[in-house]
């Protein structure tokens, strides 16, 4: 007979941060800014490699701010893309799959000269034979680049994914807002335990991706151990966004759907994502601006200067 051990976890909504001493005069003087790779960033978070929340221009938006983006992987001609943000003086940032279609990418990338400064190998599970064959091959081919692997949920995932060589790990599986996976084959992990077990279990950092449904969310992620914090619906239905403008009834809505949808994937298969519209709202500046403010107060709560202080902060569990 075997036996299953039912573990209780949780996500971001069952935790909150203990207030700590203040230390500074000012929220301004408290510093958002993150190294991650070989560059540092102004905020340790970033939208999500999907079509319906960036594109090139959105890249370019993110990138010319400060701000880290990693571009999708759907009907992108990579080169073109490259090319272009290194025209533009900025760093070329993008997703990769794990099939042929992939390594005729790269191959192509090889015999243009380039190198993309960062890598995101961006798949369901990416604790899996397909994934470890393309990270050997990324490093192999593109020892300069920064490659970010995943999504993966577990400390023994994570610890393999680092042995394999990725650069940094990204940690989510089922979580996100445009997500069904956990309905349609019963898998998933919430965010403060996933990002809790990963970021412990490797030394190579951590990205917590999905799930993110308040601007605090973001100071907890951190506090579990992440670097960085990937988030999708948090961009969506921005005159930035990707995704079209609906009007229906006279009210504006941006669509926002799952790299796994049917409406991505353009067919019925394998689909473990959906589209939902989101209140359209406008520049997406005012948003930027307020997580920053958002996580500067967050860091002076955490009793420090810079995001140093966040990781370890104590939480507690909400009674319900
Ligand atoms: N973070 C998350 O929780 C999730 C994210 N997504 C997103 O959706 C997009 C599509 O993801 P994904 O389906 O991985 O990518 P692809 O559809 O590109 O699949 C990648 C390759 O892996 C194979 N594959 C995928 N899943 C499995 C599996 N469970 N078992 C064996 N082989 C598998 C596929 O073959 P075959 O199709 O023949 O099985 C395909 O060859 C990605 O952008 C991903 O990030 C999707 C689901 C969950
Ligand atoms: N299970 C699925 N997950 C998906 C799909 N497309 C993207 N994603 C993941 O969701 C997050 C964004 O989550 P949010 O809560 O911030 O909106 C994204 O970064 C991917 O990891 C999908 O089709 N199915």
């Amino acid at each position: 007979m075997s036996i299953v051990t039912i573990t209780p976890e949780l996500n971001y909504g069952d935790v909150y941060l203990v207030p700590q001493k203040t230390v500074v005069d000012s929220r301004k003087d408290c510093d958002t800014s993150v190294a991650f790779g070989p560059r540092r960033f102004a905020m340790p978070v970033y939208a999500s490699n999907m079509k319906s929340v960036i594109n090139e221009a959105t890249c370019r938006h993110f990138a010319e701010r400060g701000w880290f983006y990693t571009m999708h992987r759907f009907n992108v001609d990579p080169v073109a893309f490259c090319r272009n943000m290194h025209d533009a003086g900025l760093f070329a940032s993008i997703s990769v799959g794990v099939n042929d279609e992939t390594y005729a990418q790269l191959d192509a990338l090889r015999a243009a000269g380039i190198s993309p400064e960062y890598m995101t190998l961006d798949i369901a599970n990416a604790w899996c034979v397909k994934a470890e064959r393309m990270i050997a091959h990324v490093k192999k081919q593109f020892p300069d680049t920064f490659l970010i692997g995943g999504n993966i949920a577990t400390a023994d995932a994570a610890r393999d994914l680092e042995s394999w060589g990725c650069d940094a790990i990204k940690a989510g599986i089922a979580g996100g807002r445009v997500c069904i996976t956990k309905n349609k084959t019963g898998f998933h992990r919430p965010m403060i335990s996933t990002t809790l077990d990963c970021a412990a279990a490797v030394k190579v950092p951590v990205i917590a991706d999905g799930g993110i449904s308040e601007h605090g969310d973001i100071a907890k992620a951190l506090a579990c151990g992440a670097t960085m914090v990937m988030a999708g619906s948090l961009f969506a239905g921005y005159d930035e966004s990707a995704g079209g403008l609906i009007e229906i009834e006279g009210k504006h809505y941006k669509e926002y759907f799952g790299s796994a949808s049917e409406h991505n994937k353009g067919a019925y298969v394998n689909v473990e994502g959906k589209k939902i519209l989101v209140p359209y709202k406008g520049s997406i500046e005012k948003l930027l601006v307020e997580l920053q403010q958002d996580l500067q107060s967050s860091i002076s709560y955490a009793g420090g200067r810079d995001l140093a202080a966040l990781k370890g902060t104590p939480m507690v569990l909400v009674a319900r």
